[in-house]
């Protein structure tokens, strides 16, 4: 078993045949908790789509726990909490009801729920603080307990690699707070976490290492405390202390060429 979570090596992912991340190198180990850090549109979002298989990898390599995206074998090792995504308030369904959605990959096809699938949905509700609202209809929730049920049903299936796309984003600071507790306590017990967010503020301590993506480009990697002012985010970094050079990115690196290029015929 291969000890890294992620590997993108000249990557490009896009959507259709429009590049919106160009040729990005990155490793993360298992176990390891980074951040995804840029300002509006600069591809946070399609680099995190795309090592689920919902942005296209137009050229380079991007494997995913071991495989390359898109030939896991086993549905479950890879949990995703998309953006913005409250739980549809028409939605008739109990908190106990989706979040055991998220276990299904790990049944199978055939196989009903034994007991450690209701184990393991109880034990995600209860670890994002919703064990009291188990039986109550989701659209009863506030939108941050809503978002919480989401990364429940995430965690419901034991994920390896843990992929969230603004969490903490229009959460009430209690659910902040929950979801901080919950992420320090599955990335202590081994799980990878690769968090997109704006504000790393409610996050800081759990998440060790960033990585800034600019115009679609990987412009920075390493230590969160060490990335300095990224547009449109609310980073915690020393004050005056010039990023370091870390696995060849600097902060200080030319800008690339904006917006999204055409890989096919290099027009916009
Ligand atoms: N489904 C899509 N099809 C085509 N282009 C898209 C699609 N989704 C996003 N884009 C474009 O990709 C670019 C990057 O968007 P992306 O959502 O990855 O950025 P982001 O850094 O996550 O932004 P934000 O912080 O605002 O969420 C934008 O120019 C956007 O218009």
């Amino acid at each position: 078993m291969t000890d890294l979570a992620l590997r993108l090596a000249g990557a490009t992912i896009g959507y259709g045949d429009v590049a919106i991340v160009r040729d990005a190198d990155l490793t993360v180990r298992r176990g390891e908790a980074v951040a995804v850090l840029g300002s509006n549109g600069s591809g946070k979002t399609t680099l995190s789509r795309g090592l689920l298989g919902l942005a296209t990898v137009l050229g380079g390599t991007v494997e995913v726990l071991g495989a390359p995206v898109g030939r896991q074998r086993e549905h479950g090792r890879i949990g995703y909490v998309p953006q913005r995504h409250t739980v549809s308030g028409a939605m008739p369904a109990t908190v106990r009801e989706v979040v055991g959605v998220g276990r299904l990959p790990r049944l199978g096809l055939f196989r009903r729920p034994g007991p450690r699938d209701r184990a393991a949905v109880a034990e995600a509700v209860d670890a994002v603080g919703l064990a009291d609202r188990l039986e109550d209809p989701v659209a009863a929730l506030s939108g941050g307990q809503q978002r919480r049920v989401l990364v429940a049903r995430a965690l419901a299936a034991e994920p390896e690699l843990l992929v969230m796309d603004e969490p903490t984003a229009g959460v009430d600071a209690a659910s902040q707070a929950a979801l901080a507790a919950v992420l320090a306590r599955v990335s202590a017990a081994g799980t990878t976490l690769l968090v997109v967010t704006h504000e790393t503020g409610p996050l800081s301590g759990v998440l060790m290492r960033a990585v800034v993506v600019d115009s679609g480009r990987l412009t920075f990697d390493g230590p969160l405390a060490a990335v300095g002012p990224v547009a449109g985010a609310d980073c915690h970094h020393p004050a005056g202390a010039a990023a370091p050079p870390v696995r060849g990115y600097r902060l200080d690196q030319p800008r690339p060429a904006p917006d999204a290029v055409r890989v096919r015929d290099g027009s916009r």
